[in-house]
């Protein structure tokens, strides 16, 4: 199979990396001074064991992209660029693409199915940082992550275990699931996690601000029916492989206020606020920090710069 990893930034530039490396066929598409870098050196792929410099095709877009019957996209764009994505992907690929959502949240698999009827979900457990251009790093020792993979909505087909035995072929580990959404409503959940990293100085309100965030999302799911797997099976699909490096302690969300790119905390706190409006279940905390890290984006204020205690006593 040829993969498209449509976004090669933290994750899509270790899973293109490491794809690569295995000896899968690769196209990475980026831009900027990413894309530059890579084309003209190579992707530094930063690893705990030591760093890469992979020779890997990048270009810039669909269009630049050879299409051909056995292409796959992995869509590894924050959710905030899905839209965009979808747009250039819709011009130049053929419709019967499969395209994969390499992303956090849920909210990108009903967007990819408006536009392709093939659509899968992985369920992204990868630390992975993104600061500089031409550099991604793989944050996790013990295995670079674990990818596993259905049909979106449900289901599981020989595409997703074509494709989950590639992912394990680069070093991931992978399986195909046929109620992947439940998995990806779980990581949901961890990631309120991202906001809070992304707007409050670390300390210790921390656990009271995500505890709180949390009970508002399980009520919120749980009135909107939605089946979530349990934290208990998630930890035991984790069970000592994801291992985190040192130097790991800012989110994906934090890192794209840093690089000040646009945020993805709609579909992350906001994917709970939403729910909570359409099921008529409060959600106070989860929108204070999606106003947070919004009002960072707009300001340029410094990441996770809100005094925690204050954030607290304002709601
Ligand atoms: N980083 C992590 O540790 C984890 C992230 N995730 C999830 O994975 C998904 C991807 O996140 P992450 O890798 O961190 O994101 P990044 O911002 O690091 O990477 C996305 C890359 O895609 C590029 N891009 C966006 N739109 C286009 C476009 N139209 N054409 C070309 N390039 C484009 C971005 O460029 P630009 O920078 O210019 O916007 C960026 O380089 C998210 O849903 C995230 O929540 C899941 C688990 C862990
Ligand atoms: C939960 C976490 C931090 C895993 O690394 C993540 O998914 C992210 O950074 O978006």
């Amino acid at each position: 199979m040829h993969y498209v990893i449509f976004g090669a930034g933290a994750v899509g530039g270790v899973v293109g990396g490491l794809l690569h490396r295995a000896g899968v066929e690769v196209t990475l598409v980026a831009r900027g001074e990413h894309l530059r870098a890579i084309q003209d050196a190579g992707l530094t792929l930063d690893t705990p064991d030591g760093v890469l410099t992979l020779d890997v095709p990048a270009v810039e877009g669909a269009s630049q992209v050879s299409w051909t019957e056995d292409t796959v996209v992995l869509l590894s764009v924050k959710g905030q660029q899905t839209e965009a994505a979808l747009e250039d992907l819709a011009a130049y690929a053929p419709a019967g693409t499969p395209v994969v959502a390499l992303q956090n949240g849920v909210a990108n698999e009903p967007r990819i199915l408006r536009r392709f009827a093939r659509t899968y979900a992985i369920h992204v457990v990868l630390p992975a940082t993104f600061l500089t251009p031409g550099t991604v790093v793989q944050d996790s020792g013990e295995r670079p992550g674990i990818l596993d993979i259905g049909r979106y909505p449900t289901g599981v087909d020989e595409t997703a275990t074509a494709i989950a035995n590639d992912l394990v072929k680069a070093g991931f580990l992978s399986e195909p699931r046929p109620d992947i959404m439940a998995w990806k409503y779980r990581k949901l959940l961890n990631n309120l996690g991202n906001g809070i990293n992304a707007a409050i100085t670390p300390g210790a309100s921390d656990e009271e601000i995500y505890a709180r965030c949390l009970a508002e999302a399980e009520a919120a799911l749980d009135a909107a029916g939605i089946s979530v797997v349990t934290s208990e099976q998630d930890r035991a699909r984790r069970a000592g492989h994801i291992t985190s490096r040192g130097s790991r302690n800012h989110s994906s969300t934090w890192q794209s206020l840093a690089r000040g790119t646009g945020v993805e905390i709609d579909y992350l706190s906001g994917e709970i606020v939403l729910l909570g409006r359409l099921h008529g279940v409060p959600t106070p905390v989860n929108e204070a920090i999606q106003r947070a890290v919004h009002d960072i984006a707009r300001t340029g204020a410094e990441p996770g710069s809100l005094d925690g205690t204050a954030f607290l006593a304002g709601l």
